[in-house]
């Protein structure tokens, strides 16, 4: 079939800064690509980065209104590039994780009702919706919450066997429990919840489309093992009784990831011409749409330098810890998605970027690579300097808990002594630090996941880069000084739109995967797998390219030297900080 006339897929990314957008073809070849940025091309709703912060509270929200102006904005960007939408079979996406979306009573009926003369914002959202703003992944207001979930089944340890995950201020749960006394009339008038990708492909399905599988494990609600909400979990975000109301707002979940939820929404058929049999895919969170943008083997790392950084793995061992996060994987059940995440990652590394001498080229990143590449890893020059380490936290982080704030320590040559430095560092030496701080983490809680691979120590096999920062050469070098990578470090072509390529890929195979049927408990079963579909049509050339050899032994040896001292400086902080109440 020629790229003239065979089907295409669509896939879309709602993340923290942009709406993306990507069009592929049954053979996985990317078309066309569009995309809104908020701060750019809506910055009307008084946003900045995407959401709009209230520090009083640690309260970081989102307007909805201004998702829904942005749908539109991208497919009229895809428009004027001439999409033939009419061969669009399949749609699917991802949005941010763990952000909510209150639907009015009105909503479904809205939904349904859309007037293709009209722009979804005019339509939806004046009624559609009983609350305008979706509380963000980066809101850190709910650390009362928080409590009660980890003390909810006994302890933190069983909360994250139970749900993947111990209790974090961004999930769904405790923000729920937090909108419920923060607003109780709301919340009374609030139909449905949805999360931020089921919102997304409800607006295209016109109709409210259920929770998905992956998804919903960032809720602190589902009962991974047993498959089902967990009834004590929502009794605590739904207070006193509340139990069957909340189950009610929040719906079924949809157990399979693939298939069509129904055909897109006539109003996209009149005002875009989507074929009227075009089908909706389930959409999924943005990691785990992440892990679906390419067929990702068994300890391969992606590693996700978007506004947040991830690190993820596809596995077929559900290993808890409060440390980290499991997800059922978003296509094949039996497998389950590994995830570090944390909250000071792009922006982190801007606020760096920004103390330096700015560049003098076009590419705002220039001073900031040249001056993280001449610094010698953790700052020493000879053996007889002091390494320095530092922890970056402009916004209060998630791994450790620690309140926002710049913390710098040095290592004594010859005593091995952690101590906060007494004089300031020079700002150049912050630019290779803030990088070797953010993947020593990355490495000191990842390193029982990866097991030694070709008679090399305990590290990731290959390390795929995805996300804003994947673009930077300079940050690819430090992975591979930091991390390793057995067989390299390695981009998506796509580079910052590798979302909303898993998105597209989880259509292809949605819609094309071969064989299959229902089982008695409703689960598609004996199909076609994600991982055969796609597997088949990647190319690895086409989609990837290496930009760092990775593993350097000796480079790597004395990160490994220092992670006991990084461990030890992010106790050291957290006992001065104490945690937040
Ligand atoms: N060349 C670059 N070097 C380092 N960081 C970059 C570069 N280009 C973009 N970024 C970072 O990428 C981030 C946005 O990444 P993206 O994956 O698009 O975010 P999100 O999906 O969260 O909206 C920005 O905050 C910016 O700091
Ligand atoms: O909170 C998480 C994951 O738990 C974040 O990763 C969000 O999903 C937002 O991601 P980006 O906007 O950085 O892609």
């Amino acid at each position: 079939m020629s790229n003239q006339e065979g089907p295409l897929y669509l896939g879309f990314d709602l993340s923290t800064q942009q709406l993306k957008a990507i069009i592929i073809t049954s053979e996985l070849k990317v078309l066309y690509e569009a995309k809104a940025d908020f701060d750019a091309d809506l910055s009307k709703y008084g946003i900045k980065k995407g959401v709009l912060v209230n520090e009083a509270e640690r309260e970081v929200i989102a307007p909805v209104a201004m998702w829904l102006e942005a749908i539109d904005l991208v497919l009229q960007r895809l428009k004027d590039k001439h999409v033939p939408f009419h061969r669009i079979k399949g749609i699917s996406g991802a949005g941010q994780q763990h952000g909510s979306v209150y639907w009015s009573n009105k909503g479904e009926e809205e939904l349904k009702s859309l007037n293709p003369d009209e722009t979804l914002v005019n339509q939806l959202s004046k009624d559609a919706f009983a609350h305008p703003y979706s509380p963000n992944w980066q809101d850190a207001s709910t650390q009362k919450e928080c409590d009660a979930f980890d003390d909810a089944l006994g302890s933190s340890e069983k909360l994250a066997q139970v749900t993947g995950s111990n209790a974090h201020h961004r999930f769904t749960g405790p923000q729920i429990m937090r909108f419920r006394e923060k607003f109780p009339e709301v919340y009374k008038a609030t139909a449905r919840i949805g999360l931020v990708s089921s919102f997304l492909a409800s607006v295209f399905l016109g109709k409210i489309a259920p929770i998905d599988i992956s998804d919903v494990c960032g809720m602190n609600l589902w009962d991974i093992n047993a498959g089902s909400w967990s009834e004590p979990l929502l009794s605590l975000a739904a207070g006193k009784e509340g139990l069957q109301e909340l189950k009610a707002k929040l719906g079924e979940v949809r157990e399979d990831g693939g298939g069509s939820m129904g055909p897109v929404a006539p109003y996209f058929v009149s005002r875009f011409n989507f074929s009227p049999e075009c089908g909706v895919v389930p959409f999924t969170g943005d990691n785990p749409a992440t892990i679906l943008s390419l067929p990702l083997r068994p300890l391969d790392a992606i590693v996700s330098l978007g506004t947040s950084t991830t690190f993820l793995m596809s596995t077929p061992t559900y290993l808890p810890d409060p440390l980290y996060h499991f997800f059922n994987h978003p296509t094949t059940a039996g497998l389950y998605m590994f995830m570090l995440c944390y909250k000071n990652g792009g922006l982190a590394r801007e606020k760096i970027r920004d103390t330096l001498i700015p560049s003098k080229t076009k590419d705002p990143w220039s001073t900031f690579n040249e001056t993280a590449l001449s610094t010698p890893p953790l700052g020493q020059s000879s053996s007889t300097d002091e390494a320095k380490l530092g922890l970056y936290f402009p916004l209060h982080e998630i791994v450790p808990n620690v309140r926002a704030g710049t913390y710098r320590y040095t290592i004594s040559p010859s005593s091995q002594k952690l101590t906060p430095a007494t004089q300031p560092w020079q700002p150049e030496a912050d630019a290779r630090a803030i990088v070797e701080s953010q993947i020593l983490s990355l490495r000191l809680r990842s390193q029982k996941l990866v097991s030694p691979h070709k008679d090399l120590p305990p590290q990731p096999r290959r390390i795929y880069l995805v996300g804003g920062g994947s673009l930077n050469p300079a940050i690819a070098r430090l992975v591979g000084d930091v991390l390793g990578g057995a067989e390299g470090v390695w981009k998506l072509d796509v580079g910052g739109n590798a979302c909303a390529l898993g998105g597209a890929y989880k259509a292809v195979w949605a819609i094309e995967r071969k064989g299959g049927e229902k089982g008695s408990d409703g689960k598609f079963i004996n199909g076609e797998s994600f991982e055969e579909c796609i597997g088949q049509r990647w190319r690895e050339s086409e989609a990837v390219v290496k930009v760092d050899e990775g593993y350097r032994p000796q480079t790597w040896k004395k990160y490994g030297n220092i992670l006991e001292k990084f461990a030890e400086m992010e106790s050291d902080v957290l006992k001065g900080e104490g945690r937040d109440s």
